[in-house]
C-alpha cells in the first residue's frame, strides 16, 4: 500500500466494496441508481470527507501598490506579519468512483472543481479527510506543465517520459501524438518553441500527450473547451476509448453538452460542497435549473 503526501492507494486486495461509512457521510444528494450499485463495482477513487484550504500569503496589501513594491513589503515584514488569508475551496466532499465510469464535475465558477481534481491527482494536500486512489492518476489540464521555451517535439518527448513511457514506446507513438494534436496541420509548428503556439494549440498538445497512454484514473480539466470542433470530437472519441480500457475518467467542463456526451455520472459542486452525485441526466437537469440555463 503506497502513500504520498495527499492520497493513499486503496488496499491492493480490494473486494469491490468501498470503506465502510464513506457513502453515508456524503452530504450531497446521492441518486439511488448510482449508489445502489456501488457495492458491485471496483472502486478506483474514494474521497472521504475531504476539505481543501488554500492559504494566501501577502493578501491585503494596500491597494495601488505595484507587484514589486508589495513583494518587497512582504520580504521586509517576513517573520513579523504571519497573517495569511484562507480560502476554504472544498468542504466535506465524499464520493466513490469506479472502474469504467466517466464522471463529470460541474459547478459555477470558483465552486472547487479544479481544486478537487488537483487533490485527486495528488498535486494538492488535503486539509482534512482522505483521498484513496487505486492506480496512478494523471491530470490532463490546460495548465499542465510544459516548457514554453522548448519545442513542441521536446515537450512531447519529455511529457511522455514524465508519464513513465519508455523511449522506444515514445518513438513508436510520437507521430500519432503529433497527428492527434493537429499541431502540424497548418505548417511545421512542432519544431517551434511552445511560446509561439496559440493557447488553443498548446492546450491541444497537452491533451494529446496526456491521452497518449491508457491511465488508471484520467483527470481532464476543461481540455475539451479548447480547440476547434473537430479536435473536440477527436478528444471525446479518445475519452470514450480510454474508458473502454477500464480506467476511470473525470472531466471538468462548463460545456454541458460535452458532459452529457461523455459522462454517465456527474458530481455537482457549489461553494466547495457536493450538491449532487448521480446519473448525468438527473444531475444536469437540476444543475441547469439552478444556473437558469437550458441545455447547451
Ligand atoms: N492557488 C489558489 N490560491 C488561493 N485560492 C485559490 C487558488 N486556486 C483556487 N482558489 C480558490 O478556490 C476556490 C475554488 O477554485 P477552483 O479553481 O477550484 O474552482 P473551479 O470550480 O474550478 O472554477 P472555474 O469553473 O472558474 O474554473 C475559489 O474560491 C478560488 O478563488
Amino acid at each position: 500500500m503506497a502513500a504520498d503526501e495527499t492520497g493513499e492507494r486503496l488496499p491492493a486486495a480490494t473486494d469491490g466494496r468501498v470503506p465502510t461509512g464513506v457513502a453515508g457521510h456524503a452530504a450531497a444528494r446521492v441518486f439511488t441508481d448510482v449508489a445502489g450499485h456501488a457495492a458491485a463495482r471496483v472502486p478506483t477513487v474514494v474521497a472521504d470527507r475531504v476539505d481543501i484550504v488554500y492559504r494566501v500569503h501577502g493578501a491585503g496589501s494596500p491597494a495601488g501598490r505595484g507587484a514589486a513594491t508589495a513583494a518587497l513589503g512582504r520580504i521586509l515584514r517576513r517573520g513579523s506579519s504571519p497573517a495569511a488569508r484562507t480560502v476554504h475551496a472544498v468542504r466535506q466532499v465524499s464520493f466513490t468512483a469506479h472502474r469504467g465510469e466517466a464522471i463529470g464535475l460541474v459547478g459555477t465558477n470558483g465552486s472547487g472543481k479544479s481544486t478537487l481534481l488537483k487533490a485527486v491527482a495528488g498535486l494538492l494536500p488535503v486539509e482534512r479527510g482522505r483521498i484513496y486512489t487505486d492506480g496512478r492518476p494523471a491530470l490532463l489540464g490546460v495548465n499542465a506543465a510544459l516548457m514554453n521555451d522548448l519545442t513542441g517535439e521536446r515537450n512531447v518527448r519529455l511529457g511522455c517520459l514524465a508519464m513513465g513511457m519508455s523511449p522506444e514506446r515514445i518513438a513508436e507513438r510520437y507521430q500519432e501524438i503529433v497527428d492527434f494534436s493537429g499541431i502540424n496541420d497548418k505548417g511545421d509548428f512542432i519544431t517551434l518553441p511552445m511560446r509561439t503556439y496559440s493557447s488553443g494549440m498548446a492546450a491541444r498538445l497537452r491533451f494529446s500527450i496526456g491521452a497518449a497512454e491508457n491511465h488508471d484514473v484520467l483527470l481532464i480539466d476543461e481540455a475539451l473547451a479548447t480547440g476547434d470542433r473537430s479536435f473536440q470530437r477527436r478528444s471525446e472519441a479518445r475519452i470514450r476509448e480510454l474508458r473502454r480500457h477500464a480506467g476511470t475518467v473525470f472531466l471538468v467542463s462548463h460545456n454541458n453538452k460535452s458532459i452529457r456526451d461523455t459522462c454517465d455520472r456527474v458530481l455537482w459542486l457549489e461553494h466547495g460542497e457536493l450538491r449532487a452525485d448521480g446519473p448525468t441526466d438527473d444531475v444536469m437537469a437540476e444543475y441547469e435549473r439552478f444556473t437558469g440555463g437550458g441545455r447547451r
